[in-house]
């Protein structure tokens, strides 16, 4: 991914339970190397910080391993309300950011674009939203930091659903257009979602 403006800070949640793989998503290999350094470089040529919201701490020697050899600068981050799913590393990745937009994957979403994050953050600056991403998508999205609070607010109400929180912040979505790759969304859950990428 080429150098752009540097004007956000990225967050990989990484700390999910991969049941459905059977093994750890973030560390699939890809083109010989970990996904998450995938991301992880990939971002860091991107954004002003990294954070990877890990779950939990005993994932540090083995993530940081992966970090510390291709993405020095990165930092890593436990759930501080584990179990709760992606919305628990929002909420630990969003609260060790400083402030401003975080540009949030999952890291078992291989495939980046750099003109789509360009075009969030265009969206962002012109709309002030907290949350700027495609219809539809919670992920490759822009969450600014302010956004903790209702994370927070539906942690404790126990509503973990990513659409829902979005329903009550002020978000902001932007279409798709003609031509762009459909497959930026695209994620790897399953052992034959993996084969399927591996074989493209
Ligand atoms: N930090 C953190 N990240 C999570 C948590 N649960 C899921 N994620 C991340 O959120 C993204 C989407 O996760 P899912 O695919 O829905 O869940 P998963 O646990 O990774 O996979 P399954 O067990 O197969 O459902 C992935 O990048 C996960 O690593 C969590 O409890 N904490």
């Amino acid at each position: 991914m080429p150098q752009t403006k540097r004007t956000v800070h990225g967050l990989i949640l990484a700390g999910g339970q991969s049941s459905r793989m059977g093994t750890d998503k973030a560390l699939l290999p890809i083109e010989g190397k970990p996904l998450l350094y995938r991301l992880a470089a990939q971002l860091s040529e991107c954004a002003d910080t990294l954070t990877v919201a890990i779950g939990s701490s005993e994932r540090e020697a083995v993530y940081g391993g992966i970090l510390g050899k291709y993405a020095a600068g990165a930092r890593m981050v436990a759930d501080r309300i584990p179990d709760c799913g992606p919305l628990s590393g929002l909420e630990a990745g969003l609260s060790a950011i400083a402030d401003g937009y975080a540009f949030v994957v999952a890291c078992d979403m291989p495939r980046l674009s750099l003109p789509l994050l360009q075009k969030l953050i265009n969206a962002a600056a012109e709309s002030g939203a907290d949350v700027v991403h495609v219809a539809g998508q919670p992920f490759h999205a822009l969450y600014h930091t302010r956004t903790v609070t209702e994370i927070r607010r539906s942690l404790e109400a126990g509503d973990y659903r990513l659409m829902g929180l979005l329903s009550r912040l002020k978000a902001h979505s932007i279409e798709r257009q003609a031509g762009e790759s459909p497959d930026v969304f695209a994620n790897l859950n399953t052992p034959d979602d993996y084969k399927m990428y591996r074989a493209d």
